[in-house]
C-alpha cells in the first residue's frame, strides 16, 4: 500500500473568565495577544515553525491555530494533535501567570471545538497527499456522501439552540456548513477545499483540504476520522468507483443526520432512494474493506490503522443495533452525550439550561484543572491511541519518517544558534549578510537529505 502523509490544523477557542465571578473584561482577541506575546516579541510575528516540524499561526481575530507536521502514520497524527493542545495551553498557563502577576482577575482557557459561545464557528481541517489523478474532482465528488455521514462516528457532540428549545445533536459543524452552499458550484466544495496548493510535487501530488470536521477531544474519533478516509483516498488512487450514493441535496442531509442522534433519519439520494447515515457508511465501509482484501492491503497495516478499520465496521454494527453505550468511551458525541444527558436528567433541566452549557465547554476545555474529556482520558473513561510519553515527545520533535523530520531539525539548529531563518512546509531558508541559501523539500516523504545536512553545517 502506498504511504500518505496527512496533517491536521486546529482552530482554537480562547474564552476569559475571572477569579470573583465578575464579568470578564478581557476579550478573546486581548487573550490571543497575550497568548503570543513572547512568540511575536521573538519572531516578529504570528506564524512560527516549531522543532517539531508543526505551525502555531494567529490570524485575525482570537482563533489560534496549530497545523501540524506531515505525518504518514495516524499515530503520529494523533501523538501530533495531543501535542498541539499541549503546546497551547502551557502557553495560556503562561499568559494567565501574566494575568495573576498583573493582579488581574480574568484567566484564559483554551477551548478545542468548533462554536463560541456567540454561535461564530472555527474549523478543523484535514489534509491528505492524494497521488495526481486527471479526474480529481469527480472522484472528490463520489466521497461527499461519505463526509455528509461520517458524523455518526465522529461527531463532537453540540447543544444547538433554537426557537422552541434548545436539543443536542451530533456535530457542531453542520449547521455552519449550511452556509458554504450559496457559494457552492459543485457538491464536494463546501467539503473539499479545491486550491491547488499540494506543498509538494505539484506533477506528482494534490492535497486533499477536508473543511467539514469537527474537532475531537477522543484520540479514538480523530484516529478513525483519518483512518477512514484514508481507506477511501486509496481506493480513488487504484482507480475502484466509488458505490453511487449521491445525495439529492448533501448540505440538507448533513443538518437532518446531525438532528436526530436516534439515527433513524433517511435522507434522500439523487436516484430517488431513502438512506440512512448508517447504511451509507456501510456501503462505503465495506467496499473499502472489500479493496482492501482484494489487494492485501490488511497485511500493510500498522497496528493503529488495523484497529481503526476494524472499528469502522463494529461502530457502525454497535449504532446499528442502539447499542450506543458499548462506544461511549471511544466516540466523542456519545460520551459527551452520556454526560450531559445524566446532569440534565438529575437535575430535571431542559437543553436550555446554562449549566448545560457550561459543562458542554468544560467537555472541550483542555486545562488541567476545568477539562472534563481530558480528565476523562486520564481515567480510562476515554480510550487513547497514543501514549502520554508519546504525545509529550511530539511537543519537541517531528515524525521521524516525513520530511517534517528536516524542517525540525533545521528550525531547531537555527533557533539554537539564533541565526536568522525562514521557514514554510516546502522551503528552509537561511538568511546570510549577503542573501539566503534555501533548500527546496519538494519530497514530503523524505527525512533524509544531503542539501539539509550541508545548510547544517553553515548554521
Ligand atoms: N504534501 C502534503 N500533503 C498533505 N498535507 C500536507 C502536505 N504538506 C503539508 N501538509 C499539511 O497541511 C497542513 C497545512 O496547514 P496550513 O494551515 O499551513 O495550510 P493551509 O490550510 O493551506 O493554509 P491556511 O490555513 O493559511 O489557509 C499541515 O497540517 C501540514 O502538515
Ligand atoms: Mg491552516
Amino acid at each position: 500500500m502506498p504511504k500518505r502523509v496527512m496533517g491536521v490544523e486546529t482552530e482554537y477557542g480562547l474564552t476569559t473568565a475571572t477569579t470573583t465571578g465578575a464579568p470578564s473584561s478581557l476579550t478573546p482577541e486581548d487573550a490571543a495577544q497575550r497568548l503570543f506575546k513572547r512568540i511575536v516579541e521573538w519572531g516578529r510575528s504570528t506564524n512560527t515553525f516549531l522543532t517539531n516540524g508543526s505551525r502555531l499561526y494567529l490570524d485575525v481575530g482570537a482563533h489560534p491555530e496549530f497545523a501540524s507536521a506531515e505525518c504518514d502514520s495516524i499515530a503520529d497524527l494523533v501523538a501530533m494533535d495531543r501535542a498541539g493542545d499541549l503546546i497551547f495551553q502551557s502557553m495560556v498557563d503562561e499568559a494567565n501567570r501574566g494575568l495573576e502577576a498583573e493582579d488581574m482577575p480574568e484567566r484564559i482557557h483554551l477551548i478545542k471545538n468548533n462554536v463560541d459561545s456567540a454561535g461564530n464557528s472555527f474549523g478543523c481541517h484535514e489534509n491528505y497527499l492524494i497521488r495526481r489523478r486527471r479526474d480529481f474532482r469527480a472522484r472528490v465528488d463520489s466521497l461527499v456522501p461519505f463526509f455528509i455521514t461520517r458524523q455518526v462516528l465522529t461527531g463532537a457532540g453540540h447543544i444547538r439552540k433554537q426557537p422552541g428549545g434548545a436539543v443536542y445533536e451530533i456535530s457542531q459543524r453542520a449547521d455552519q456548513m449550511w452556509d458554504a452552499i450559496s457559494s457552492a458550484s459543485t457538491r464536494s466544495r463546501p467539503i473539499v477545499n479545491t486550491r491547488d496548493e499540494p506543498h509538494g510535487d505539484i506533477e506528482k501530488y494534490r492535497r486533499m483540504h477536508v473543511i467539514v470536521g469537527d474537532s475531537n477531544m477522543s484520540q479514538t474519533s480523530t484516529a478513525l476520522k483519518f483512518a477512514t478516509t484514508e481507506m477511501l483516498l486509496v481506493m480513488i488512487e487504484d482507480g475502484v468507483i466509488m458505490p453511487d450514493l449521491k445525495l439529492q441535496d448533501p448540505m440538507r442531509s448533513i443538518r437532518e443526520i446531525s438532528h436526530d442522534v436516534s439515527l433513524k433519519t433517511t435522507v434522500e439520494l439523487e436516484n430517488g432512494r431513502m438512506r440512512t447515515a448508517l447504511q451509507i457508511q456501510r456501503e462505503f465501509a465495506e467496499a473499502a474493506h472489500n479493496h482492501y482484501e482484494r489487494q492485501g492491503y490488511f497485511a500493510d497495516l500498522d497496528d493503529t490503522r488495523s484497529a481503526m478499520v476494524t472499528l469502522w465496521i463494529e461502530a457502525l454494527d454497535r449504532l446499528e443495533e442502539g447499542d450506543l453505550d458499548s462506544l461511549s468511551t471511544k466516540l466523542d458525541w456519545i460520551a459527551k452525550h452520556n454526560i450531559l444527558e445524566r446532569y440534565r436528567t438529575k437535575g430535571g433541566l431542559t437543553w436550555d439550561d446554562p449549566r448545560l452549557t457550561r459543562l458542554e465547554f468544560a467537555y472541550h476545555d483542555l486545562s488541567p484543572a476545568a477539562g472534563l474529556a481530558t480528565s476523562m482520558e486520564k481515567q480510562g473513561l476515554l480510550e487513547s491511541v497514543v501514549t502520554e510519553e508519546a504525545v509529550h515527545h511530539a511537543i519537541d520533535n517531528p515524525p521521524a519518517t516525513t520530511r517534517a523530520a528536516l524542517r525540525g531539525r533545521f528550525v531547531g539548529a537555527a533557533s539554537e544558534a539564533r541565526r536568522d531563518f525562514m521557514v514554510d512546509w516546502m522551503n528552509l531558508r537561511l538568511l546570510e549578510a549577503d542573501g539566503a541559501r534555501t533548500v527546496i523539500l519538494k519530497d514530503p516523504f523524505s527525512p533524509v537529505d544531503e542539501r539539509v545536512d550541508e545548510l547544517l553545517e553553515q548554521v
